[in-house]
């Protein structure tokens, strides 16, 4: 019998497809602008002590392309940390800190929406 892999990558989209699609679209949203590219934390003063796990759209890209994903979770952890870092040093009102919640639901409801 075919193995439940080459069934599901025939079938269905895989756990990947949907990462890459999700990835994809967090990628060119208008408000992605301050989670595209590491923060370089020499021209952001504290960064580097606030945020212990510094996470980007870049990184989680490259991530993808080195097949360091196992599961939709675990890219999911990933784009969680990059808007929990954002929480973290940014207010709630300012400019990234609002994209960064803006992000956050889309995440989600994009997410909810391609398991359906
Ligand atoms: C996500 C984040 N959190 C805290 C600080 C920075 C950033 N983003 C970087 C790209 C960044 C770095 N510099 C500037 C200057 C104006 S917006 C902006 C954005």
């Amino acid at each position: 019998p075919v193995s439940k892999k080459a069934k599901m990558r025939d079938g269905g989209t895989d756990e990947l497809d949907v990462c890459q699609q999700l990835l994809g679209e967090l990628e060119t949203h208008q408000d992605a602008w301050p989670f595209l590219k590491p923060v370089n934390p020499k021209s952001v003063p504290g960064y580097k002590k606030v945020v212990k796990k510094p996470m980007d759209l870049s990184t989680i890209r490259e991530k993808i392309a080195n097949k360091q994903y196992s599961c939709l979770e675990s890219f999911t952890d990933d784009v969680n940390l990059v808007f929990d870092n954002c929480e973290r040093f940014n207010e709630d009102d300012s400019e990234i800190g609002k994209a960064g919640h803006i992000m956050r639901r889309f995440f989600n409801k994009r997410r909810a929406e391609l398991l359906k």
